[in-house]
């Protein structure tokens, strides 16, 4: 009988069709380049592209980490996703700052990994984020408790069928606690797999107001 071990090396990795790159004339800024490759990404049917693992390290220093869904890419080169104040990567972030988005699309075989710092957005910039959602996720966050252990699931569904009677009512209602998070790359790493398996990496790092390009060793 094969063992798990055997299993798991039997799965094809770094599988997808790599498209061809010509590294010499990439763009002079990394979200030029993540926006090219996120829409090529979509013309090949890579499934939920903007889906990305959100990594903070907590009050002792260890590492944690979770999807969240990338809301937007500003003008100046800022990923931006959202969620909740109360939420484990929300207080870990208002300790330390420093985290790092990673997306992975298989298809395709590309990754990228973004290090930075991450500030919470404004006010407005929340409330517009939040009042752009699906009325039963405005709800689920109007709820509240976010990461918060379940102690009686019947209360919770009838806070939240009281929070949708709200947003029905209101559609301009907005959790406090809803927060858009912009995080400022200090560097942004492109992969892309390669079927001989010397696999292409660029860095951009930040250098004053430009960027600086690296290749690096797979
Ligand atoms: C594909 C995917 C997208 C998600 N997007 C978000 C998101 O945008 N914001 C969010 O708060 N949680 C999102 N979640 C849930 C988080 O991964 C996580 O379970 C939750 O936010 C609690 O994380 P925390 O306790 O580390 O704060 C998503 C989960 C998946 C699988």
């Amino acid at each position: 009988m094969q063992t798990f071990r055997e299993e798991l090396r039997a799965v094809p990795s770094v599988a997808g069709q790599a498209p061809d790159v010509d590294w010499e004339s990439v763009p002079q800024t990394p979200h030029e380049l993540f926006m090219e490759w996120f829409r090529h990404a979509l013309t090949q049917g890579v499934p939920e592209a903007h889906a990305t693992t959100l990594s903070t390290v907590d009050e002792r220093g260890a590492p944690d980490a979770r999807m969240v869904i990338l809301k937007d890419v500003s003008a100046v080169g800022n990923f931006k996703f959202a969620t909740s104040d109360e939420s484990a990567k929300a207080q870990q972030l208002l300790g330390n700052p420093n985290c790092a988005l990673t997306l992975f699309w298989s298809p395709v075989a590309r990754s990228i990994r973004v290090r930075g710092v991450a500030h919470r957005a404004s006010a407005a910039e929340s409330a517009a984020d939040f009042r752009a959602r699906h009325p039963l996720a405005r709800a689920i966050a109007l709820t509240g408790q976010q990461s918060s252990i379940l102690t009686d699931g019947a209360d919770r569904i009838a806070a939240i069928t009281r929070a949708e009677a709200a947003v029905q009512n209101d559609d301009t209602l907005v959790s406090p606690l809803w927060s858009v998070w912009t995080v400022v790359p200090s560097s942004v790493e492109f992969w892309q797999g390669d079927p001989g398996r010397d696999h292409h990496r660029l860095r951009y790092v930040r250098d004053g107001a430009a960027w600086e390009r690296q290749r690096l060793a797979c």
